[in-house]
């Protein structure tokens, strides 16, 4: 049985967390090679048609230097229930010492959704990132792309 902690190469990155909450798990990856840890939320919420909130996970983590965590949706809640995060993915600075928040939004016009203290509401994706020198310059290197944006390659279905 492969660890679920462990990518296909083996690597992993220690991650220090405190769990703030008596009942709160260490958030843990479901299946081998997923990419995602869940969070659970530590309140009863429940998320009025189209409304959102602001909810706390429990955990709090100290990332190392270079690397940032996402704050992702869950795909299940969003095809079942509507409800995905407003600022998804919410970004998790490595200076940050806080305790992780989602802010939920139910998509839904008509239903509200009520969600359990316990319910797994987002998944932490953990991932490298660059700092960039920004050098300012009169004029950028040419490229295919050039300006085109926003749908410059096409719509759908003809439109
Ligand atoms: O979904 C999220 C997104 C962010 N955060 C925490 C960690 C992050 O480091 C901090 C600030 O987030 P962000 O930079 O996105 O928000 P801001 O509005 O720019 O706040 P600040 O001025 O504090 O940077 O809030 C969360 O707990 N959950
Ligand atoms: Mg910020």
């Amino acid at each position: 049985m492969p660890n679920p902690e462990t990518t296909a190469d083996g690597s992993t990155v220690d991650v220090l967390i405190r769990l703030l909450d008596d009942d709160v798990p260490v958030p843990a990856y479901a299946h081998p090679g997923d990419a995602g840890a869940d969070l659970v939320t530590t309140v009863d919420v429940e998320l009025p048609p189209q409304g959102r909130a602001v909810v706390p996970t429990g955990v709090s983590i100290a990332l190392p230097d270079g690397y940032a965590a996402f704050v992702h949706p869950r795909s299940g809640l969003a095809a079942k229930h509507g409800v995905t995060i407003v600022n998804a993915p919410g970004t998790v600075d490595a200076g940050y010492r806080g305790e992780i928040k989602v802010t939920l939004l139910n998509t839904d016009p008509e239903q509200a959704v009520k969600l359990a203290r316990g319910d797994r509401v987002a998944q932490l994706v953990i991932q490298r990132v660059e700092r960039a020198r920004f050098l300012r310059a009169e004029t950028l290197p040419g490229s295919h792309r050039g300006e085109g944006g926003f749908g410059s390659s096409g719509g759908f279905a003809g439109r």
